[in-house]
């Protein structure tokens, strides 16, 4: 184990204990007791074979009194000691589960998302708290077990020196241990990536909205069958590596036993030579089988310690991520002035380039810019790169002329509104629903505003409870249509009363054509009030070239590119791309 690691451990163990510093000094005084009362027994055994032998019958009493105490203290220590460990390993492993969500909720950007490396790790975390809250305490239980160890040792070489050598023949079931476990970890994070999908398969099976298509198509079948086979195959590979654990820890038992053999017939030599007595080969076949047990226990502990310490590896370079300051420190500014501004701004995905190439274009102060453009051209990823939620390669982008890297992204963040296409379908009450637009805003009556802002209240009228209704069968509460779900969607984004750039990524595409044309003229009126407010700059994501005509820049990406901008009656004239897909539009419609 490295360095870093025992450091990390240091830091979990500070963790684990942190607000239950009695409970772990109590655990660890139970050990401590249990280790101490597996030599005592020993002794008394040793004690109650010699006073037999010598028939003195006090000794025979005495001896069985500490005898029974040594057991009594034995199982009593025992079943406290393991409530308690239990007790902390859970607390443990909840603090850092909750740890873990909110170190990956706090990550600036969204890029870590699209890494299978980073998705695996961050899995096999969430996966391994457990391991980690056992391994913290398996460290007190591998000192306390070579505490015991000790003690056993030295009774034993009190009877004769050899037999301390025990020590040494317990050093092949650890090592043999450790290569067994070695192969068990690998086979566990090699699966990892195929329990992610396996569950993504079951998932497409179980959950109303992917299980329609599965079941249109008759895929229901082949899905859950692909699903098994994966599970079996992830599976197979851990069972297999156990196996072979198992076959490396029978030979290193195989070792220590011969050596206990070994130990018993010097020591019955010993009794037949007079230099030892019959209490002695019994304290010897007492202290060597439970050194095995001792042995076993801190080769259990030492596999929790070398589990825990691999997954700490994880633990701390996310952890040191989370927590590593973003370089952006200025605030948002309080209303935008001149604009927002690309320079010469590329960008592609993990392991893509060209999905954005080189973009020159600014965003007005208080207007409001339409982006079109063919499936995949770019214009959603413009959006996550607006927000944040994604840095370009090359170019920058400035809010009134700063950097949009050097602003703190949390209060840029704070200063966006958006509605997305695939908006989230939050299955709790309506009015959390809209809430989590804006969780500053304590003011009750925002929630209602925003509704009717977007259109909604008659929708939320409709419902059993109104704001009170639970969303989403999953919970027992109702479901909404597309269309509508997307109109609460659009109140979330009306949550923010001050937005400086809002965000509108095809949110009416699942909308009636009625329902989505009164939408845009409450929004242009909604638009128009924030623009004369705080500079906002409302920028539109759509394929329906029918709601751009007002907007008072558009701009046309393919492909990455930005092809044609400009007002809408300019790049009509322009008879350009833009042309020809409005006519072809307008040629439907007819
Ligand atoms: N998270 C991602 N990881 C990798 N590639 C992505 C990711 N998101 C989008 N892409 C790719 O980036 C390109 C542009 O996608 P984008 O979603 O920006 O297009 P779009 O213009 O919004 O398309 P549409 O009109 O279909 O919504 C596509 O080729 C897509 O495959």
């Amino acid at each position: 184990m490295t360095a870093g690691r025992w450091h990390l451990l240091a830091d979990l163990a500070r963790l684990t204990t942190r607000g239950d510093r009695w409970r772990a000094v109590a655990v660890t005084v139970m050990a401590l007791a249990i280790a101490a009362s597996a030599a005592t027994i020993g002794l008394s055994q040793r004690w109650l074979v010699d006073s037999t032998v010598h028939g003195q019958a006090t000794m025979v009493l005495a001896a069985v009194v500490l005898g029974v105490l040594a057991h009594t203290m034995t199982a009593a220590c025992g079943r406290i000691e393991s409530n308690l460990r239990l007790y902390l390993i859970e607390r443990f492993g909840i603090l850092l589960n909750g740890e873990i969500v909110a170190w990956s909720a706090r990550l600036p950007t969204l890029d870590h998302l699209d890494d299978p490396r980073f998705l695996d790790r961050s899995s096999l975390l969430r996966h391994s708290t457990w391991f980690l809250a056992a391994g913290l305490s398996a460290i007190t239980e591998v000192g306390i077990a070579a505490c015991g160890l000790l003690l056993s040792l030295w009774l034993l070489a009190g009877v004769h020196p050899a037999l301390g050598l025990l020590a040494v023949l317990a050093v092949p079931p650890f090592l043999a241990n450790r290569a067994g476990l070695r192969r068990v970890r690998d086979a566990r994070e090699r699966a990892e990536g195929t329990s992610r999908l396996e569950q993504r398969l079951h998932e497409l099976v179980i959950r109303p909205e992917p299980a329609k298509e599965a079941l249109v198509a008759g895929a229901e079948r082949m899905l859950s069958e692909r699903a098994a086979q994966l599970w079996r195959g992830a599976w197979r590979a851990e069972a297999r590596a156990n196996g072979l654990a198992g076959v490396w820890q029978l030979l290193g038992w195989a070792v220590y036993l011969s050596g206990l053999v070994a130990a018993l017939a010097v020591v019955s030599r010993l009794v037949a030579q007079g230099t030892a007595s019959v209490g002695d080969a019994v304290l010897v076949l007492s202290l060597g089988t439970q050194l095995l047990a001792q042995v076993n226990v801190a080769i259990q502990a030492a596999h929790q310690v070398a589990l825990a310490g691999h997954v700490t590896e994880y633990y701390r370079s996310l952890r040191e991520r989370a927590r590593r300051p973003h370089p952006g420190r200025q605030p948002a500014p309080a209303a935008l002035r001149h604009g927002i501004t690309l320079r010469d701004v590329s960008f592609g995905y993990r392991g893509q380039e060209g999905v954005l190439r080189r973009l020159d274009v600014h965003l007005p102060a208080g207007s409001t810019v339409a982006v079109v453009g063919l499936n995949g051209a770019g214009k959603s990823t413009l959006v996550k790169l607006l927000s944040g939620m994604y840095q370009p390669r090359a170019g920058s982008i400035e809010i009134d002329g700063v950097p949009l890297h050097q602003l703190d992204p949390a209060s840029w963040r704070a200063r966006l509104s958006a509605a997305f296409q695939d908006a989230v379908r939050f299955q709790v009450r309506v009015d959390e629903a809209v809430r989590i637009g804006d969780l500053h805003q304590l003011d009750p009556a925002a929630v209602p505003a925003a509704v009717d802002r977007a259109g909604a209240t008659e929708i939320v009228e409709q419902l059993p409870e109104g704001y009170r209704t639970q969303l989403g069968t999953m919970f027992g509460g109702v479901d909404l249509s597309g269309g509508q779900w997307q109109r609460l969607a659009m109140a979330r984004a009306c949550m923010r009363p001050d937005p400086l750039l809002l965000l509108l990524d095809e949110p009416t595409a699942a909308m009636d054509p009625a329902a989505e044309h009164l939408l845009f003229e409450r929004f242009a009126r909604i638009a128009a009030d924030a623009a004369r407010s705080c500079g906002t700059i409302t920028l539109l994501v759509t394929h329906r070239y029918s709601t751009v005509r007002d907007a008072d820049l558009v701009i046309v990406l393919d492909r990455g590119r930005i092809i044609e901008q400009g007002r809408h009656e300019e790049l009509l004239a322009r008879g350009g791309r833009y042309a020809e897909l409005y006519r072809l539009q307008a040629k439907g419609y007819r």
